[in-house]
């Protein structure tokens, strides 16, 4: 599977405002970018932290873009994916409407009856790993599934995750022109923090977009030059 992570932070890193409220960092034309990325992708993934925190809907904005999809046998909008442990997306999230496919990844601390109310809202229950999800085990399982390429849209804690299950192939962070400051706000990439073997990033390409730069960059697979 081709892993594509796409987000957008503030000059000092952020993804959010300490209060983790969804705000718009970039503009019309990122907006833009963003929605040409998801119609490439089979699928587009976020961690619950944002399902809770911000309600997207994660599907195309543009109707063409869904035309030609269909048009090449694909579904119209990509699938959507949530990393959820412990199976706490709301059952009215927008994300759980019947736009598109929605796969939530769970893990096996999720009880029987939750995955069961989840799957009556409209998701598809995927079990990947014990406690928390594994994020490896799940991709292989949305591969099972079709899933042949993935964007990650966020937020930090998942980006992390990815970045340390060394699944990711390209990613592009558009930087907006503004300040948001606060040690506890999400940033690009959090967890636990990498202290030795950082993951290997080649710049590929820089962008100017609204008032912004987008960065784009290849990650090299482990142990790859
Ligand atoms: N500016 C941007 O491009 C974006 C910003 N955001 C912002 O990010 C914030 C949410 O980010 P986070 O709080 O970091 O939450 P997140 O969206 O990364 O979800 C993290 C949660 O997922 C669950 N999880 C289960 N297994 C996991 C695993 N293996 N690795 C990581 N998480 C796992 C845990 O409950 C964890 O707390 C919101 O404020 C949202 O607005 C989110 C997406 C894009
Ligand atoms: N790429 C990007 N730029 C911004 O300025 C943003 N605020 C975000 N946020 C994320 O976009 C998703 C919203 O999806 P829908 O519009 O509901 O489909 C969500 O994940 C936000 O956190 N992204």
């Amino acid at each position: 599977m081709y892993v594509v992570v796409n987000a957008a932070q503030s000059v000092d890193g952020k993804l959010a405002t300490r209060r983790r409220e969804q705000l718009r960092i970039s503009g019309p034309e990122d907006f833009d970018r963003v929605d040409r990325v998801r119609a490439a992708a089979d699928a587009v993934l976020v961690g619950v932290g944002t399902v809770l925190a911000d309600d997207p809907h994660l599907t195309l904005d543009e109707e063409d873009r869904r035309v030609e999809r269909l048009r090449n046998g694909r579904p119209g909008d990509p699938a959507r994916v949530v990393v959820d442990s412990t199976g706490r997306t709301p059952t009215d999230a927008r994300i759980l409407d019947d736009a598109a496919t929605t796969y939530l990844l769970v893990s096996a601390a999720t009880d029987r009856e939750r995955r069961e109310t989840l799957a009556d809202a409209g998701a598809e229950v995927i079990v990947a790993g014990e406690d928390r999800v594994d994020v490896a085990e799940g991709l292989d399982k949305l591969a099972d599934r079709g899933v042949d390429r993935l964007m990650v849209e966020g937020g930090g804690e998942v980006i992390f995750s990815c970045f340390a299950a060394g699944v990711v192939d390209e990613l592009h962070v558009y930087v907006g022109s503004l300040v948001i400051g606060g040690r506890d706000a999400p940033t690009l990439a959090d967890g636990a923090g990498f202290t030795e073997e950082f993951p290997d990033l080649t710049l590929t390409d820089t962008a100017a977009f609204d008032d912004g730069v987008v960065l784009s960059y290849a990650v090299a697979a482990d142990g790859e030059q």
